[in-house]
């Protein structure tokens, strides 16, 4: 069973990850995680902390001579950040008096988590609710992505929208015609929207969102080639690869909306617009004349490329902070606090997604087709396709 578990506090000394499940004998770089761990960092709206990290992964477990064990694999990622908070994140008592949050920031886990776990001090709080715990996802998610390119399968996401630019729900084109449009230049433009002169306007729009000293949220699409068909199943609800993508996707911190394939554009037009017409190629291959469904039928994948679009709200921590309650005495007061903060994390976003996807994919990859080695996962592979 394919399984991870991630520890760390957004301040402390580090964040660290364990996984289990990967087969023995799968060749794993640490660049290729890091690069992935650098493009989390980026993109247009990050905040000053983003100057600050320079995330890397350590191996501590589970990789020997660059090849997995099959043992647990154990990872770190160092908080530069550290330094600055070693007194007020000290894990021993201190002496010195700290002062506690105690405003609390509307759309944040701020109140829900104080309330939750009985805080006086939302510090307490916002260490582990804190969106640096998606660094790391995506660490695990670049082992995973280099389970998946194993199996020729690759990952990536781009930016759709940003507050109102961008984003078109019906496509109305033909897979090969969206593959082609949507990834030219993904992969030169800072913010990955396939479009050069949206990508501008979105920019834009973040600025204009900083200098009102307020957020932005949009949507981003993550896709996933070269998926065999016959991954997940209808036989128990949660088995579905469609409801293992929801729960994943909509883990990340401020996603509040999902749709796979045509998503909502689907619920618009009547059912000959939309199913997918299946199609057997002379070479004995499947494919389908549009993707509609966004690879899934019946919960199992059908073949195409798995596409799913995730809304991201505007992030809590506006530099001209909203009304809001303060804990220790309960009076309503006219501002929320403001600490250094994101402007908008939809590129980020993004990245986290492309990691929520490999892993779900590695999880039900490993489901079907099992393995204690890379060399049986691929023998059970090769076979099962056949
Ligand atoms: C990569 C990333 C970075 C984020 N940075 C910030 C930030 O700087 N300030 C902030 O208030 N929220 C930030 N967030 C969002 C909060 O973590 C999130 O809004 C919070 O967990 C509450 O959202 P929820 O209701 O969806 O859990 C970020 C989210 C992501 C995915
Ligand atoms: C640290 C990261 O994002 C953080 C997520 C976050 C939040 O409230 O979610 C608040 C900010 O942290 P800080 O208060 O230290 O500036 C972001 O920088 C990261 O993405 O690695």
């Amino acid at each position: 069973m394919f399984r991870f578990l991630t520890a760390g506090e957004s301040h402390g000394p580090c964040l660290t990850m364990i996984v289990e499940g990967l087969p023995a004998g799968l060749p794993v770089e640490k660049t290729i995680v890091d690069v992935d761990l650098r493009r989390r960092q980026g993109g247009y709206g990050r905040g000053g902390r983003m100057k600050i990290e320079k995330d890397a992964i350590r191996f501590l477990a589970g990789v020997r001579h660059g090849k997995t064990l099959g043992s647990p694999i154990t990872m770190q990622i160092e908080n530069l950040d550290w330094p600055n908070w070693e007194e007020r994140m000290s894990a021993a008592p201190i002496e010195a008096e700290v002062e506690e949050v105690t405003r609390v920031r509307p759309g944040h886990a701020d109140f829900t988590g104080s309330i939750k776990y009985g805080h006086d001090d939302v510090r307490n709080v916002i260490e582990r609710s804190s969106s640096r715990e998606t660094a790391s996802r995506v660490a695990v998610g670049g082992l995973c992505r280099q389970f998946l390119s194993q199996f020729g399968i690759t990952v990536r996401s781009h930016v759709l929208s940003v507050a109102d630019i961008g984003y078109t729900t019906e496509r109305g084109m033909t897979q090969d015609a969206y593959n082609d449009s949507l990834w030219n230049a993904v992969e030169e433009s800072p913010m990955r929207c396939a479009d050069a002169e949206l990508t501008e306007k979105m920019i834009a729009r973040i600025l204009e969102a900083k200098r009102n000293g307020d957020t932005c949220g949009g949507v981003f699409e993550v896709v996933a080639f070269g998926v065999p068909i016959g991954l997940g199943s209808f036989s128990q609800w949660d088995r579905r690869l469609s409801a293992r993508l929801g729960q994943a996707l909509m883990s990340i911190p401020s996603v509040k909306a999902m749709e796979i394939g045509a998503g909502f554009g689907a619920t618009r037009v009547t059912g000959s617009h939309v199913h997918d017409v299946l199609r057997h190629a002379e070479d004995g291959s499947w494919y389908h004349l549009s993707n509609n469904a966004g690879g899934i039928e019946g919960g199992i994948t059908n073949g195409e490329p798995i596409v799913a679009r995730v809304g991201v709200k505007p992030i809590p921590s506006l530099a001209h902070p909203l009304p809001s309650v303060d804990l220790s005495t309960g009076e309503n007061i006219d501002q929320s606090r403001y600490e250094r903060s994101d402007v908008c994390v939809v590129p980020a976003a993004g990245v986290v997604g492309e990691a929520m996807m490999a892993i779900v994919l590695t999880e039900a990859l490993l489901d079907k087709y099992a393995g204690d080695s890379l060399t049986e996962t691929m023998r059970n592979y090769h076979s099962g396709r056949k």
